[in-house]
C-alpha cells in the first residue's frame, strides 16, 4: 500500500493555509506529524479523511489518484480516523456503538449475545480486553471511550489509521495497549498515521517523522536522526534551553485551604493547602476524581461534606480564584465570538464604565495577551474562536482567565494539545506569576508535567488524596505507584 501526496493546498476564505504538502508514506509505516499549533497538521488530515475538500494538488492511493470528497471515500479507499473529539452515541452500548448497523441477526432479529461476543472478540484482537461490551458509552471514561473509537476504526482492517492526538488522555495501562496496537497494525503492514505533540512518544513509535510549519513540510525525519531538541526547535524556529523553570518556591500565607471535601462517588475528604508563591500538581489518572474535586472547589459542584469549596463560580472569582477548565469547547470558549471578546468575557466588569465597555482598554489588554501566549495567526483578535487551531483555542481560554489577575489559578490540563514550544511559554508565565505571589494548582495526567512544572504533587487514586510528593527527586514510577496501586 503506497500513498502519495502531491503539492496539497487548502485555502479557507481566500486564506491560504496549506502551502503545498507533499508526502509519501507505505504500508508498515508510523507515520508521525508533528509542528506547532495552527502549523496545518488538522486541516492535512481532514483533507486525507476526505472530510475537507482540498484547494488544489493530488493524492495518490497505491500509484492511482483517490478523489476524497467525502468521508465515505476515505472509507471505500481503506483509510479510517480518530479525531480528538469522541463521536460514539453516549446512551448506546459499546457493543452498538462498534458494530452500528452492522449486528448479527438469528431469524430476522438481532442475536444479542452473539453481538457482544462479536464485540468482545473485537476489542481483545485489538488489545482493549478490559472495555465491557455491555457497557453504556457514555458510563465509560473519557480514555475508555477513546479506545472504543480506535476499536471501532478496526472493525474491518484499514489500510491507513490515522490518529489525531490519540495518548492525550491515555494513561498509564492504556497508554501501553495504545501502543502496542499501533506496533502490532505496523506488523501487519497498516499506514499509522500519529498526529502528536508528545515528541517522545513519536520518537519511540515513529518510522518517519514529519515536520509541519506554517503550513508547510519543512523536513521529513527519522527517530534515530533527531531528538526532541532538534524537533522542538525546527517547529518553533528557535532554541529552547530548558523546558521546566527551575523552581525555588518561598511559600507565603495560606490563600486556599480545603478540608473534608466529599462528593458520593467522586471523592472522599480530600484537605489540602495552596499557598501563596507555590505550584502544586494534582495527578490522578482519568477517572481518579481529580476534575470533579477542581470543579468542586471553584464552586461549580455543591460538596456534600467539608469546607473551603465556594459557593458558586462567581463566588470563586470574587475571591480572586480562577480557573482553566479542561472542557474548551464546552465551558473556557464561546466558539462564535471573536478570540477579542471570548479574552476580554472575564474582564467585562473590570473594564466597564457604567454600562459600557471600555473597548480602547479590552483592546489593549487582549492584544498584550495574544501576544504574551504567542496566539496565532497573526490578526486573529478579530477572528471567531472557531477558527483557530486546538492548541491556539487552548491559549485563548488561558489569556482569558490571566487577564483577571487571580490569586489563585487552578489550571486543570492547561496544556493539552499545546505544542512544546507554546508549552515552555506557559510554564515560565506560570513560574512568574508564582514568584509575584500566585498560588496554582495544576491538574495534569501528563506525568513528566505535573513533577517538572511544579513543586510538590498531591496524588489521587480513586476518589482520595493518596500520597504528597515533593516533585524535585521525585520519579514518575514513584507517582503512579501511588495512583494506581
Ligand atoms: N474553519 C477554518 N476557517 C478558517 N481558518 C481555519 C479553519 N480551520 C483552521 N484554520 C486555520 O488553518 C491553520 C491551520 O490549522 P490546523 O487546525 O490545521 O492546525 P494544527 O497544526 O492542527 O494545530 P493544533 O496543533 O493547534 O491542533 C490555522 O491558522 C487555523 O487558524
Amino acid at each position: 500500500m503506497s500513498l502519495l501526496l502531491r503539492g496539497v493546498r487548502k485555502a479557507f476564505n481566500g486564506v491560504e493555509v496549506l502551502h503545498g504538502v507533499d508526502l509519501e508514506a507505505r504500508g508498515g509505516d508510523v507515520l508521525a506529524i508533528v509542528g506547532a499549533n495552527g502549523a496545518g497538521k488538522s486541516t492535512l488530515i481532514k483533507i486525507l479523511s476526505g472530510a475537507l475538500p482540498m484547494s488544489s494538488g493530488e493524492i495518490l492511493i497505491d500509484g492511482q489518484p483517490a478523489d476524497l470528497r467525502s468521508p465515505h471515500d476515505a472509507h471505500d479507499r481503506g483509510i479510517r480516523t480518530v479525531y480528538q473529539e469522541l463521536s460514539l452515541v453516549p446512551e448506546l452500548s459499546v457493543t452498538e456503538n462498534l458494530l452500528m448497523g452492522n449486528f448479527p441477526r438469528r431469524y430476522g432479529l438481532i442475536d444479542w449475545p452473539a453481538a457482544h461476543r462479536k464485540a468482545r472478540e473485537l476489542l481483545e484482537r485489538v488489545g482493549f480486553g478490559m472495555i465491557d461490551p455491555r457497557a453504556r458509552a457514555g458510563r465509560l471514561s473519557v480514555a475508555r471511550q477513546q479506545m472504543v473509537e480506535i476499536a471501532k476504526a478496526l472493525v474491518s482492517e484499514p489500510k491507513v489509521l490515522i490518529l489525531d492526538e490519540p495518548s492525550a488522555v491515555l494513561a498509564g495501562s492504556d497508554l501501553d495497549a495504545l501502543f502496542a496496537l499501533v506496533r502490532e497494525l505496523q506488523r501487519r503492514g497498516v499506514l499509522v498515521v500519529y498526529v502528536s505533540h508528545r515528541l517522545v512518544e513519536v520518537l519511540d513509535l515513529a518510522t518517519a517523522i514529519v515536520v509541519m510549519k506554517d503550513g508547510k513540510v519543512i523536513t521529513t525525519t527519522e527517530p534515530a536522526r533527531t531528538s526532541e531538541a532538534e524537533l522542538i526547535r525546527l517547529m518553533a524556529g528557535r532554541q529552547l534551553e530548558r523546558i521546566y523553570p527551575p523552581r525555588r518556591p518561598v511559600p507565603g500565607e495560606v490563600r486556599l485551604r480545603v478540608d473534608g471535601l466529599t462528593r458520593a462517588g467522586e471523592f472522599t475528604g480530600v484537605s489540602f493547602e495552596l499557598r501563596a508563591g507555590e505550584i502544586v500538581g494534582l495527578f490522578g489518572l482519568v477517572g481518579s476524581g481529580r476534575s470533579e474535586l477542581a470543579a468542586c472547589v471553584f464552586g461549580a459542584a455543591r460538596p456534600a461534606e467539608g469546607s473551603g469549596a465556594f459557593r458558586s463560580p462567581q463566588d470563586a472569582i470574587r475571591h480572586g480564584v480562577a480557573m482553566v477548565t479542561e472542557d474548551r469547547a464546552g465551558s473556557g470558549l464561546v466558539l462564535g465570538m471573536t478570540v477579542r471578546d471570548n479574552i476580554g468575557l472575564t474582564t467585562w466588569r473590570s473594564t466597564a464604565r457604567g454600562p459600557l465597555i471600555d473597548v480602547r482598554r479590552q483592546r489593549r489588554d487582549t492584544a498584550g495577551m495574544i501576544e504574551r501566549l504567542a496566539i496565532q495567526p497573526y490578526g486573529c483578535a478579530s477572528m471567531p474562536v472557531v477558527q483557530l487551531s486546538g492548541g491556539n483555542q487552548q491559549k485563548a481560554v488561558l489569556a482569558k482567565w490571566l487577564l483577571v489577575d487571580p490569586k489563585v489559578l487552578i489550571l486543570d490540563e492547561p496544556t493539552r494539545g499545546v505544542d512544546m514550544a507554546t508549552r515552555v511559554d506557559i510554564y515560565r508565565m506560570v513560574d512568574t506569576l508564582a514568584r509575584a505571589g500566585l498560588a496554582v494548582l495544576l491538574i495534569s495526567s501528563d506525568l513528566t508535567e505535573v513533577l517538572g512544572a511544579t513543586d510538590r504533587v498531591l496524588v489521587m487514586n480513586q476518589g482520595r488524596l493518596a500520597g504528597e510528593l515533593r516533585s524535585e527527586g521525585t520519579t514518575e514510577d514513584q507517582v503512579l505507584e501511588k495512583a494506581i496501586t
